[in-house]
């Protein structure tokens, strides 16, 4: 059932799909078995997908793996006219995806909205970007020879991604693969599939042509092992939990394929006492209750100096009980519903281990009068360093203020973590500013900033965080392959 009756208010209500896009066609699985998607907001089904197995997503390989020749033929240029046309076609049609990601991710329209100019972003990028997947000419170390290094397209890649952003983590991994020459089969999160199937119909609009890029659906276990272990995909880009990925890892390992790893994180956010307060709790709202503290850069953990705890307790628990939580069509909302009920229960786990453990309530604390999946903004202070919260992540909206005394200390607790991705901190001093800039062990640091995430950056993170990077110029050579050509017999 390709376009069910009017399931949602759209614009053009042929972008809601309920299939999966393989090789330029939108089918079903062959079983004809479905998985239904729902409403974080208010747990209503508003669709269902295909349940792809094994053989249909072998069948979305092979598509790929069939157009991969002539899409890699053609012009960097050229590709990068199609990608240019889905940017625009993503921001002409910017109302119905935001209403369509708001509606199975539980997102603020507002937010949705800003989520799609995001997403096609990187498209735009990556548009440009593509064109300049330089090689390299390096000076000869033998009379008659030459040596050049060239670039090439990875060849199919696979690409696996994470309700929390429906759509940028589609384009921040698919825009540089096909910008380069590959092609791909998109596999996106069983919970928010709606968002990436409606890119897949405005792909097809921009021009690119059947079996570039295709999007399945179906379970986890059975979609993702054909994509690990296929010979055909040559790379696996995935964004997800550290957990998921090391399984991943290991699966990919057995034909060798290239990854990038975008995993968890557990960010700390450092407010030093002499940080301008009132853009600390700015930079700490943003970076902590952004999609409602689902973000794997989320600030994880305040630690805030031992001067401006209180003024900085009291000032953020202020901005986070003004904002107003509901589900994300309400005009004037600001925090969506959690992803679903093992979320919730999360949360009320990391709180009352910190409760149990001596930490004190400054704000929220407890499920949101409205049910479901809704929880107060919470702030937590004073909580030790023995709390879950300080060595797990929340993915929610929590907000742990940790005391400490000194810069070392900071530093010390905030490396005090497996994860490496983005951490924070707020300081006027210069010279402290490039000190904790150094001795952080993370890929991504925002100093006075609470909000990193940019198409032109390198986004990626240390140690059980992930491997690669993208967005950014780097983001790039994720999709490439580096081939040495030496050629002799030149004569001089
Ligand atoms: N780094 C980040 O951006 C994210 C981090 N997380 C962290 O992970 C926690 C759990 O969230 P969760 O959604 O369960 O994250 P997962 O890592 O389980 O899911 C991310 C993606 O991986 C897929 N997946 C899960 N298991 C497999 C598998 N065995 N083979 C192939 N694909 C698989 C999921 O599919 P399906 O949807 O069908 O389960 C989804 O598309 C969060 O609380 C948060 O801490 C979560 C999301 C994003
Ligand atoms: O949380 C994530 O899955 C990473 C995306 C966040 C961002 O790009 O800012």
């Amino acid at each position: 059932m390709l376009n069910p009756a009017a399931p949602l208010p759209l614009k053009d209500p042929s972008l809601f799909r309920q299939a999966c896009l393989v090789g330029g066609r939108w089918i079903e699985a062959e079983s004809g078995r479905t998985m239904p998607v729902r409403n974080p907001a208010t747990g209503e089904v508003i669709g269902s997908v295909p349940a792809f197995g094994r053989a249909e997503t072998r069948a979305a390989i092979e598509a790929a793996s069939a157009a991969y020749p002539a899409w890699r033929a053609m012009l960097a240029k050229e590709r990068s006219a199609i990608l240019r046309r889905l940017y625009e076609l993503m921001l002409a049609n910017a109302d119905d995806l935001a209403l369509i990601m708001t509606s199975e991710q539980g997102k603020p329209l507002a937010e949705a909205k800003g989520e799609v100019a995001y997403a096609a972003s990187f498209v735009e990028w990556f548009a440009e970007e593509g064109k300049r997947a330089y090689g390299d000419m390096i000076p000869q170390n033998q009379k008659g020879r030459r040596i050049l290094v060239m670039k090439e397209p990875v060849g199919v890649f696979a690409a696996i991604t994470p309700w929390n952003f429906p759509a940028a983590m589609i384009t921040r991994k698919v825009a540089p693969g096909l910008a380069v020459g590959c092609t791909g089969v998109v596999r996106p999160a069983s919970q928010t599939p709606f968002t990436a199937l409606a890119i897949g119909v405005l792909a097809e609009r921009a021009g690119l042509p059947p079996g570039v890029m295709n999007i399945i659906t179906g379970p986890s276990a059975e979609t993702g092992a054909e994509l690990t272990e296929n010979p055909m995909v040559r790379k696996l880009s995935f964004t997800g939990s550290t957990e998921v990925g090391k399984v991943l890892l290991e699966q990919c390992a057995r034909t060798v394929k290239r990854v990038s790893m975008e995993l968890g994180g557990n960010a700390p956010f450092i407010v030093f006492d002499d940080a301008d307060l009132d853009a600390a709790v700015a930079g700490a709202m943003a970076s902590k209750f952004r999609n409602t503290g689902q973000t794997c850069v989320c600030a994880n953990r305040i630690l805030v100096q031992d001067g401006i705890f209180e003024a900085f307790a009291t000032k953020l628990a202020e901005a986070a009980a003004a904002m107003k939580v509901g589900p994300g069509v309400e005009p004037g909302v600001t925090q969506g519903p959690l992803i679903n009920a093992d979320a919730v229960a999360k949360v009320e786990e990391h709180i009352g281990d910190a409760l149990a453990r001596g930490a004190r309530v400054v704000t929220g604390g407890k499920r949101h009068p409205r049910g479901g999946n809704f929880f107060e903004p919470t702030v937590l202070a004073d909580v030790p360093r023995e709390a879950k919260i300080f060595s797990e992540e929340t993915f929610g909206p929590v907000a742990p203020l940790f005391r400490f005394r000194t810069e070392e200390e900071a530093i010390r607790l905030a490396n005090d973590t497996p994860f490496g991705l983005a951490a924070y901190f707020y300081t006027r001093d210069v010279g402290r500013m490039f000190r904790v800039a150094e001795a952080l062990e993370y890929g991504i640091v925002g100093v006075n900033e609470g909000i990193i995430s940019t198409e032109v950056a390198p986004f990626g993170g240390f140690k059980e965080s992930g491997l690669g990077r993208e967005g950014s110029k780097y983001g790039l050579d994720e999709y490439l392959e580096v081939k040495y050509v030496a050629v002799g017999g030149i004569g001089t």
